[in-house]
């Protein structure tokens, strides 16, 4: 095939438009060079990944979406002439400065304090400063309807009937909570966790805490012992937040043991109060063997401020990046980092996702499945900045029925999905069996940003397996060894500007940053590498997550994420779960697939010869995996992640000590030791 080389500016574009019989305008005006026709069409077919995916879904009517009246806006304001949204994302990460300002004005930041410039000019790893001069305050900004016929929260879960709070009352609340904190001793910079339910009070907490510009910080009732001391005994918190029970998957779950043991163990640091949330009101529950223990009442009751008049929130106005949230790397191996998210950096970017992104207001109900352990929990509370009901929900997602979260997203109308790379298959159930007209919203970001690198666009199409778009304002690109971008080809994702929910420093770090740095600076020398292998599509400027780089395949010289593996592999109705791993052999890797079977269901070599054959067509002989292996458990963190890094060192020889971040640990054992791994060939 002749190669046809174009650099993506307009005239070549449509060349290139016609051959594909797609129209893409995702590269107008950027400058790559020397990428080939072919270039690409080898690409799909080492990677599997196909270049033209189909279309499953198409916005009808986009001309009324926040996004396009942005666009209009800054098309206006800058005398530029952005034509759709790849122009604008460019242009977004172009004009830094500019497009945050624009946030800014747009999304109505409600502050006290103007700001006096966007963005400083230290380089991305020097952690510039945003926004500087001016004064805000995270839970105003979530807090400004105070309709008493709108509701602000649905409560809902295993055990919970449904429960609505509207935003008059919430306001009330989280002034009652707050006005007894600080009596309670609590002041700005403070950490206030909660070891706590998805329930109405743990955003009240959370909210009540940010008022005062405390630092909040989460975890849900199924962490154990040792993952909550991992987690809080480094930020040494001042008051506790916690629940008596839990009902998950139908079982009633009694908290308190639990909690007396991190209890007895925080109250050695700093721990001034813990205040424990009722399950059910009218249950009468003992707290007398918890130290330093009142009920949710009992502790407003007695901090109440008698005789006062305001019915104002006292928010204190801080700095845009003053510390809001501490959330926790979930690394499979040693201590959890403390990321320090900043209040401003978190508020302008869940605005710019929920606004421009999901296009979310007022009128709406915004539901994700998530636990107060996972960022997922701050995404959503979030949407209370754009007036709409969130909706939280306690509980397994499978109880009564499996059923359940569909019926409650029927009240909805928009599905989002993240924690792992969403199967092409999953795409295809959720239209055939679920619904045609919807947006199905794959995101990517994660708990080093509380927010997304990529995600759900309503003015895109939805294309099968693909993430719809890169997020405007953040420059991320697939990198693979060299600092320049690649297209169609796994790669490492990195972002080259700086974003404003960059963590302002890690709690318990050194003055040279030296965690943060390593974190994500030591790959490429100033760029943030983010640790997820990627693959951009230059069609439709859709995003495939490939799973995390430390957990890339690497066999002979060819990298390939685990998630094309899992494509495949997941479809064998024989197979309940699987984890593909590289081993060290010499220098050089081999892949190792381990196999859960469904119940009753026996490993066998017939299994084998289909699932090799089936990745060998469909991917590529460098693909099968040297051994497929049965195993009784795959290891899994508490957010639902495959824990692939652990179990590629324990079978490359090395002794792992688990993280409390999996939510079970003891299948690591299973790793060691295998019969079949100790060849050498
Ligand atoms: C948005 C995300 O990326 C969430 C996660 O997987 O941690």
């Amino acid at each position: 095939m002749k190669n046809i080389n174009f650099n993506f500016r307009i005239p070549r574009l449509r060349c290139y438009s016609k051959i594909n019989s797609i129209s893409t305008t995702f590269f107008a005006n950027s400058k790559i060079t020397n990428f080939t026709f072919s270039n690409l069409k080898k690409a799909e077919m080492s990677s599997g990944i196909p270049l033209n995916p189909a279309e499953l879904w198409r916005p009808k009517d986009i001309s009324n979406t926040e996004m396009e009246k942005f666009r209009f806006v800054v098309n206006e304001k800058f005398n530029v002439n952005l034509e759709n949204y790849h122009q604008l994302w460019k242009w977004s990460t172009d004009n830094i400065s500019d497009f945050w300002a624009t946030v800014w004005d747009y999304t109505n930041i409600i502050h006290s304090a103007p700001y006096e410039q966007v963005v400083d000019s230290k380089p991305m790893n020097e952690i510039p400063t945003w926004f500087s001069s001016a004064k805000l305050n995270f839970a105003q900004n979530l807090m400004w309807c105070r309709d008493k016929n709108k509701t602000a929260i649905i409560s809902a879960g295993e055990g919970r009937p449904i429960k609505k709070i509207s935003y008059h009352d919430l306001y009330d609340q989280v002034r009652s909570m707050a006005a007894a904190m600080r009596r309670a001793g609590v002041k700005k910079n403070d950490r206030i966790s909660g070891y706590i339910s998805n329930c109405p009070e743990a955003v009240i907490a959370m909210l009540a805490s940010a008022s005062i510009g405390a630092i909040w910080s989460s975890a849900s009732p199924d962490f154990g012992i040792s993952g909550v001391l991992d987690r809080f005994s480094q930020i040494r918190p001042k008051i506790l937040f916690s629940t008596n029970s839990v009902i998950y998957n139908g079982k009633k779950i009694d908290i308190l043991p639990k909690l007396k043991v991190i209890v007895e163990n925080l109250e050695k640091e700093s721990l001034e109060k813990v205040i424990v949330v009722p399950f059910n009101n009218s249950i009468s529950f003992d707290l007398s063997s918890i130290p330093l223990a009142t009920s949710w009442n009992d502790f407003l009751n007695n901090y109440s401020v008698v005789g006062s008049s305001s019915d104002e929130i006292d928010f204190e106005q801080l700095p845009f990046d003053h510390p809001l949230y501490i959330l926790f790397s979930s690394g499979t191996t040693g201590k959890p980092k403390c990321l320090v998210h900043r209040a401003g950096g978190v508020l302008i970017q869940h605005k710019k996702e929920h606004i421009f992104h999901a296009n979310m207001s007022s009128n709406d109900v915004f539901f994700y499945y998530t636990t107060t352990g996972w960022m997922m929990w701050n995404w959503l509370v979030s949407g209370l900045t754009t007036g709409c009901a969130i909706v939280l929900y306690d509980g397994s997602p499978f109880k009564p029925s499996s059923s359940i979260l569909w019926e409650l997203s029927d009240q909805i109308g928009i599905i989002l999905s993240t924690g792992s790379p969403l199967k092409p298959e999953s795409f295809n159930f959720v239209y055939d069996s679920i619904q045609k007209d919807v947006l199905l919203g794959s995101i990517t970001g994660g708990t080093d940003l509380c927010s997304l690198f990529a995600g759900l666009n309503v003015t895109l199409p939805v294309y099968c397996g693909e993430i719809q778009a890169i997020c405007l304002g953040m420059k991320i690109e697939a990198w693979d060894g060299e600092d320049k971008p690649v297209y169609a080809k796994p790669a490492d994702l990195v972002c080259t500007k700086p974003f404003p929910c960059m963590p302002i420093y890690f709690y318990n770090d050194d003055h040279k940053n030296s965690k943060y740095m390593s974190a994500y600076f030591s790959n490429y020398s100033s760029v943030w590498y983010h640790g997820d292998y990627v693959w951009i599509n230059p069609n439709t400027g859709g995003v495939v997550m490939l799973g995390r780089s430390d957990g890339t395949l690497n066999p002979g010289g060819v990298r390939f994420g685990s998630a094309e593996i899992y494509n495949i592999v997941e479809n064998f109705s024989e197979i309940q779960d699987s984890l593909v791993v590289g081993q060290k052999v010499g220098d050089d890797e081999r892949i190792v697939l381990f196999l859960k079977m469904n119940e009753g269901i026996k490993f066998n070599d017939d299994l084998v010869l289909r699932i090799r054959s089936k990745i060998r067509n469909q991917l590529s002989p460098r693909h099968v995996p040297s051994f497929i292996l049965p195993i009784a458990d795959i290891p899994h963190t508490v957010t639902g992640k495959k824990v692939e890094v652990a179990v590629k060192r324990i079978i490359s020889g090395e002794k792992v000590a688990p993280s409390s971040s999996l939510v079970n640990p003891e299948s690591l054992e299973l790793y060691y030791n295998i019969p079949q791994l100790k060849s050498k060939i």
